[in-house]
C-alpha cells in the first residue's frame, strides 16, 4: 500500500521499563514484539530503566578517563582470544580504539581490569562499570529467554542461557574535525550471540535495514540498542536477521560507546535444536564452535565477505 509521504525507516522501541515476569500478559506482549523485531530488523531499541541516570553519565566520564591513559597502559589489556583486548592504532581505522574484558557482571572481574589500568585501584571506576554491565547482562538473559520461548522450544532456555558468557567492550572514536564522514568502524555483522550498546551523546552508529537502507541510530537516555548476532541466528536455524552496521564519524566531539556482548562459551558447539529443523526450515548452518569462526575471520581482517556465516558454515 503506497503512502503519499515516504517515512524514513526507524528502529522500533520496545518497553522494558516495567518488571517483566515470565508467563504474564505483559511478558507475552513484549516477547512477541521482540521476536518480530529480531526477524524483521535484527535489532531494536530497548527502553530500559535498570541503569540509573547518574551511572549513565558517570560512564561517559569513566570512558573518557580510561582512554586518556597513556597508550602503554592501555596496551596492558591483552587477551589470547581475538577481539577481547586492546585494539587500536590501525592505519586503516585511525579514529578507533577498543578495549574489553570478560565477565563484567562480576565485580571482582571489573576490579581486576581496573587495577591493570590503575594499579593503586580506583573503586569508583569499578563500581560504574559494574553498575552498567550487570543490568545489561540481565537484560540479555531476558531477551534471549523471550526469543527461545517464542520459537516454542522453551525447554532449551536453561541450556541456551548457560551456553554463553559476557564481555564488555568499550570504544573511543576520535572526532575527525570534518563535516565529511570518516570511517570509525567498518561495516560488519556481530558474530556473537547478542549485543547491547550505549553511547555518550555523540551519534555515529549506522545500521542497514533488510532493504539495504542505512539508518543513523539516535540514542535517548535509557535507550539501549539490541543487535542480534550470527551465533544466535545459527542457534535458531536462521530465523533471525543480523544487520550490517558501521560507525561513521564527523564533527569535533569524540564518541564513546560501551556494549555488553554475549558470546558462546568455549567448547560449546552452536547447533539449532532439532525442533527448529524441519522440511520448511532445512538445516541452515553446519554446527560450529565460535572460537574457530573468530580465528578464521581474524586471519582475514579487512576482507569483505558477503553474508559471512553462510559463506563459512552455510549448508
Ligand atoms: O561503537 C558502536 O557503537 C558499535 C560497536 C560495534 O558494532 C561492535 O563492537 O560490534
Ligand atoms: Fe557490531
Amino acid at each position: 500500500m503506497g503512502s503519499e509521504t515516504e517515512t524514513a525507516p526507524s528502529i522500533s522501541v520496545i518497553d522494558f521499563s516495567t518488571n517483566l515476569v515470565p508467563g504474564t500478559p505483559s511478558w507475552d506482549l513484549v516477547k512477541s514484539q521482540v521476536l518480530k523485531a529480531a526477524e524483521e530488523c535484527g535489532c531494536f531499541m530497548a527502553d530500559f530503566k535498570g541503569i540509573p541516570r547518574e551511572v549513565q553519565e558517570t560512564m561517559d566520564d569513566a570512558l573518557e578517563e580510561l582512554y586518556g591513559l597513556p597508550l602503554e597502559t592501555k596496551l596492558r589489556n591483552v587477551s589470547e582470544k581475538p577481539y577481547h583486548g586492546y585494539i587500536g592504532q590501525s592505519p586503516l581505522l585511525p579514529l578507533f580504539e577498543g578495549m574489553g574484558f570478560d565477565h563484567p557482571q562480576l565485580y571482582d572481574n571489573v576490579d581486576e581490569f581496573t587495577r591493570l589500568m590503575w594499579p593503586q585501584g580506583y573503586p569508583n571506576f569499578s563500581k560504574t562499570i559494574h553498575q552498567f554491565s550487570k543490568p545489561l547482562a540481565e537484560l540479555d538473559q531476558t531477551i534471549r529467554r523471550m526469543i527461545v520461548e517464542s520459537l516454542g522450544v522453551e525447554h532449551y532456555v536453561d541450556e541456551f542461557l548457560n551456553s554463553a558468557y559476557y564481555v564488555i567492550r568499550v570504544a573511543k572514536y576520535e572526532a575527525p574535525g570534518t563535516t565529511e564522514k570518516k570511517w570509525g568502524l567498518k561495516t560488519h555483522k556481530d558474530q556473537n550471540v547478542m549485543s547491547i550498546l550505549s553511547q555518550n551523546q555523540i551519534n555515529g552508529l549506522e545500521l542497514q535495514t533488510k532493504d539495504g537502507e542505512w539508518i543513523e541510530v539516535k540514542f535517548s537516555p535509557d535507550h539501549y540498542l539490541v543487535i542480534f548476532g550470527e551465533a544466535f541466528n545459527a542457534w535458531t536455524n536462521g530465523r533471525l536477521y543480523c544487520p550490517y552496521h558501521r560507525v561513521m564519524m564527523s564533527g569535533n566531539k569524540n564518541r564513546y560507546s560501551a556494549g555488553v556482548f554475549s558470546l558462546p562459551n568455549e567448547g560449546y558447539v552452536i547447533k539449532a535444536p532439532k525442533e527448529l529443523v524441519d522440511e520448511e526450515h532445512p538445516e541452515a548452518f553446519k554446527p560450529y564452535e565460535f572460537i574457530d569462526y573468530l580465528k578464521q575471520r581474524t586471519k582475514e581482517t579487512g576482507k569483505t565477505v558477503e553474508d559471512p556465516l553462510k559463506a563459512y558454515y552455510g549448508v
